[in-house]
């Protein structure tokens, strides 16, 4: 598959359309969005992190043969003719994992077997060694609960020529394992998602200079962000607010990134260039997005390229990373639509919410379990991010939060965070 451009239009709202509501916004970028990514090739050692292009198919089935789960002695469950126990006497050698026992066990007799040994022909059961006495060459056997004890089945984790990992999925450390044990070396994974990112402000100065500013808090936060998404950060640097530098800095993300996002000027205010810019010369929908905080998010085509435009307060352009550019970027970097799992639990805090927009606090687990929000919800409070562990998102309807009530906790690490 080749790179992909997406329509000029494709975040253009219908007429009329004002405050969007959360869930319409999502439904909107979900349906205007699509793949851009290539496909590549890559061995395993190196597809953690990466999205799979293609389903992974298994080559063998795992695992190859019934082998045994514990170590103990094998035997053929009929022998037991249904006693509780049963003396058997032991045939000459054993079975162990990756040394077969390669004969057949005679009719009425037990053999030493080792975890992971191919069960040998003649026998179908396992007991295990702490459920036996042995004394010289026979074995007494409490009878395991059923036929089949103690053995795992051929094919009972992947069965040959089925799939064992679906397109979309990105890879984490434990399919890595799900490929291997299916014989599978080297995988069909999306070219990384290129994402640039673009400060935005004549405040701004890089964090640890010297003078009079405001330190650049969203470049090293986004940056990172995309990076632990999978995606190739690509800096962009900071432009002051002035039409040509803002357009100089997209122009040369749009030359090598496949989506850009910017923080601040995404506003309508005199010094909102990015809108400004984004409206005179590229297609742009300021989409007043009825979530707090993050009230403005501009969303644009700039020469083919897809522009998130965040809020610049921190807070804010954090929360619409997660919540807006993230299932963006993920469906067009190959891995289809995706959604935090979140978790309903009591809230340890008190709140009359307004009707009209969805709010996403600060929050974390106290040690009861329940959830509890930061000191304060404004959005210059940087270190609100650092102090919790994800988000409580409120409904957007009216609601009174009691003490008690079941609230909806999205931890950061259902953002990949
Ligand atoms: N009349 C209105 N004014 C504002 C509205 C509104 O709806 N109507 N929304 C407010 C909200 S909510 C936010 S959020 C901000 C977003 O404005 P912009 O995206 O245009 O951002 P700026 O005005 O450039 O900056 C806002 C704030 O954040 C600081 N900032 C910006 N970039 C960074 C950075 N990289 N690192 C650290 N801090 C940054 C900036 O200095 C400002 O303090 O608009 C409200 N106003
Ligand atoms: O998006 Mo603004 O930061 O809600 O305050």
């Amino acid at each position: 598959m080749t790179r992909k451009r997406l329509r000029d239009d494709c975040f253009a709202l219908p007429p009329g359309v004002d405050w969007t509501p959360v869930d319409e916004a999502l439904a909107r970028l979900r349906a205007a969005l699509s793949r851009v990514t290539a496909d590549e090739e890559v061995p395993l050692a190196s597809a953690a992190g990466r999205i799979l292009a293609r389903p992974v198919i298994a080559k063998r089935d795992n695992p190859p043969a019934a082998n045994a789960a514990v170590d103990g002695y094998a035997f053929a469950w009929d022998a037991l003719c249904g006693a509780d126990e049963a003396r058997l006497p032991l045939a000459e050698g054993r079975a162990a994992a990756g040394r077969p026992f390669g004969g057949t066990v005679p009719a009425g007799y037990a053999l030493r077997i080792l975890t992971g040994a191919e069960v040998p022909a003649g026998t179908d059961t396992v007991v295990l060694q702490e459920d036996c006495e042995v004394s010289g060459n026979e074995v007494l056997i409490a009878a395991p609960r059923k036929r089949g004890a103690n053995t795992r089945a051929a094919g009972e984790d992947a069965v040959a020529g089925t799939e064992a990992l679906p397109a979309g999925r990105r890879i984490a450390p434990q399919d890595l394992a799900r490929i291997a044990s299916v014989g599978v070396g080297r995988v069909a994974v999306c070219a990384r998602l290129r994402v640039g990112v673009l400060s935005t402000g004549d405040e701004l100065i890089e964090p640890g200079a010297e003078g009079a500013g405001i330190f650049d808090a969203n470049r090293p936060m986004l940056l990172a962000f995309l990076a632990a998404q999978g995606f190739e950060a690509v800096d962009l640097g900071r432009a002051p607010d002035r039409a040509e530098e803002v357009r100089a800095a997209l122009d040369r993300g749009a030359d090598e990134v496949d989506a850009i996002l910017t923080t601040g000027g995404a506003s309508d205010g005199d010094e909102d260039h990015v809108s400004k810019l984004l409206r005179a010369e590229g297609r742009i929908e300021t989409w007043r997005i009825a979530v707090k905080p993050g009230r403005p998010l501009a969303l644009g085509m700039w020469r083919g390229v897809p522009i998130f435009g965040l809020p610049g307060n921190p807070v804010a352009a954090f929360v619409c990373a997660l919540v807006f550019a993230r299932p963006a970027l993920m469906l067009m970097a190959g891995a289809g639509w995706v959604e935090p799992e979140g978790v309903m639990l009591p809230a340890a805090f008190e709140k009359r919410k307004k009707p009209g927009r969805r709010e996403y606090l600060r929050a974390r687990l106290d040690p009861e379990g329940r959830v509890e929000v930061f000191r304060s919800e404004g959005s210059g409070l940087i270190g609100g991010l650092s102090w919790a562990t994800g988000l409580c998102e409120l409904p957007d309807g009216a609601l009174e939060v009691v003490p008690g009530l079941p609230v909806r906790f999205l931890p950061f690490a259902a953002f990949g965070t």
